[in-house]
């Protein structure tokens, strides 16, 4: 059986009385990615910042690899890394006296030199945290994050502020940090992020768990739809679109045609059309993606928790 590494049961967190982190259980197993995706205000940094120890939960229980973070903060920060949204350091310390610093806190750091290259710190080992761009203070906090081989590291919003490239790097280190061991706990709002990274997601919304699974498992459950789009060569019998098993709705959209169905309604449109001799120009087909299963998922998705 695979060994647990953060087990959170009935936590509740209210401020004043309003409560913002309503009876959520999860299990994280060691080796996970596993991501809390929610609209803003829902509650996903209350949440891991609760399992970090920063916060104390009203009601419930935490435990990471056994330790208490709200009575255990010592043992915790053996086992835990975490980069805080907008984490803020001194803006005097320099980037490598930060990574310095961090170092020496932890028994088996590790060596912080081949971090900074990855993260591309190394030209700006002796910049300021003040004069940073925000993209570089954000990698610094991911590699103080990182430093002390944490067996659970928590990335709230690990990509914000990042240019493509330097994602695509973040990304395949945590893929990497994860293959060497430790478990990834991953607050993000980028969908592409969470669907390439995560082995399972939960989404939270008003503080509660909506939706609990792996990434292809939300997409199915909020049944997103493949969507086919042309522009036709002939006019075309739309009707004959509509009659395809599998297909959901078929509309016109200036001089496109769009179809949406199940994934295999694609290709019998396509024969379909080969049958009424139509060419589909500037064909696009996009898969289901997170992003509409997200956005079924969440009732408000652009709204503030109020
Ligand atoms: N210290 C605090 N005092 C009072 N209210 C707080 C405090 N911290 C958070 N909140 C409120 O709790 C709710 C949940 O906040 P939280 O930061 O956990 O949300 P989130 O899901 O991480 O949002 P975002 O995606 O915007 O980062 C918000 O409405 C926030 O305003």
């Amino acid at each position: 059986m695979a060994e647990t590494a953060v087990d959170v049961k009935d936590l509740s967190k209210r401020y004043g009385d309003r409560v913002v982190v309503d009876d959520v259980g999860f299990v994280v197993e060691a080796g996970e990615i596993f991501g809390i995706l929610g609209p803003n205000g829902a509650g996903k940094t209350t949440t891991v910042e609760s399992i970090a120890g920063l916060r104390i939960g009203d009601a419930g229980s935490v435990r990471v690899h056994g330790i208490d973070p709200w009575t255990d903060r010592r043992s915790l920060t053996r086992v835990l890394g975490i980069q805080l949204q907008e984490s803020r350091l001194q803006p005097k310390i320099t980037v490598r006296e930060a990574l310095e610093l961090w170092s020496a806190l932890h028994p088996d750091p590790e060596p912080w030199p081949g971090l900074a290259e990855r993260l591309g710190l190394e030209p700006h080992l002796d910049q300021r945290f003040v004069s940073l761009s925000g993209g570089q203070q954000q990698r610094l906090s991911i590699a103080l994050a990182l430093v002390g081989r944490p067996r659970v590291v928590i990335l709230d919003e690990l990509s914000t502020g990042l240019d493509p490239r330097a994602r695509r790097d973040v990304w395949q280190l945590v893929r990497d940090v994860r293959d060497a061991g430790a478990t990834v706990l991953l607050v993000t709002h980028a969908m592409e992020e969470a669907q390439e990274l995560c082995d399972r997601i939960a989404i939270v919304d008003h503080g509660r768990i909506t939706a609990l699974d792996t990434p292809d498992g939300l997409i199915e459950a909020a049944g997103a739809l493949t969507r086919t789009s042309f522009v036709p060569s002939a006019p075309t019998d739309l009707e004959a679109l509509r009659a395809i098993r599998g297909v959901a709705s078929v509309r016109r959209a200036d001089d496109r045609v769009v179809v949406e169905g199940i994934e295999d309604a694609a290709l019998a449109v396509l024969s379909a059309l080969a049958g009424q001799q139509v060419v589909p120009h500037r064909l696009r087909v996009s898969g289901a993606t997170l992003d509409t299963a997200y956005l079924d998922l969440t009732a408000h998705p652009d709204k503030e928790f109020a």
